[in-house]
């Protein structure tokens, strides 16, 4: 069977980005929302994906993102995958990939009812990969809030193509997580925090370590 790997979403220390790739992360997640705390400034988020090697994949997460916020992302030189983390139609999908053929397109779809699993149909054939993350309240942010979804609701859902798993995952339930629902790629933010937005080298090593073991 296919291993598992992780994706460590939200780093911006340099500290941070060096752990997930010593660990063994597969992906680093690269914030580029205002609203949120993990948000990046260009320059900032030009020398962190800088440190990253050519086989770790370097996302860029955007919410409902301009042309030009994603354009910049790109342009630095880092992000090679965009996650699309707001209310983003196929459509929108269709458009990027026009605009940025080569660069894979993920799409976050919030999950709280089995209803909701059936938007994941609509992106099959725009997006790469269909990333489940929990549905959070209204008024707060889209993702990065530590809300895990019932995990039984993707209990024989035949997934439309590749996908992932996020959502509360820590390394406390993430064997838990992979095992009940199959997930192969796992993605973390505050998991692997002491605070909103702060990163912790020790809960990234021990959350990798962790999957490295599964
Ligand atoms: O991380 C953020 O601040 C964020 C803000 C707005 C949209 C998406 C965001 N994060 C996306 C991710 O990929 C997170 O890893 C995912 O939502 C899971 O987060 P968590 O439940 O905190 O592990």
């Amino acid at each position: 069977m296919q291993r598992v790997t992780a994706k460590i979403c939200g780093l911006s220390t340099p500290e941070t980005v060096d752990a997930a790739i010593a660990h063994g992360a597969s992906h680093a997640g690269f914030v580029f929302f205002p609203k949120s705390p993990r948000n990046l400034a260009a320059d900032q988020a030009r020398a962190l994906t800088l440190r990253v090697p050519p086989h770790v994949g370097k996302v860029g997460v955007f919410v409902d993102a301009e042309d030009e916020v994603i354009d910049r992302a790109i342009g630095i030189g880092g992000v090679d995958t965009i996650q699309l983390h707001g209310k983003e139609p196929p459509e929108r999908l269709a458009a990027l990939r026009r605009r940025h053929p080569g660069i894979a397109l993920w799409k976050a779809i919030s999950i709280r009812t089995r209803a909701d699993l059936d938007a994941a149909k609509l992106y099959r054939p725009v997006a790469d990969l269909i990333l489940y993350d929990a549905k959070t309240p209204e008024g707060t942010l889209p993702g990065g809030m530590g809300l895990r979804f019932d995990w039984t609701l993707l209990d024989g859902f035949a997934h439309p193509q590749r996908w992932a798993l996020s959502g509360g995952i820590d390394a406390g339930n993430v064997a838990d997580a992979a095992g009940r629902t199959g997930a192969r790629l796992i993605d973390t933010s505050s998991g692997v925090e002491s605070a909103p937005g702060i990163k912790d080298v020790d809960k990234i090593a021990a959350f990798l370590q962790r999957v490295a073991s599964l």
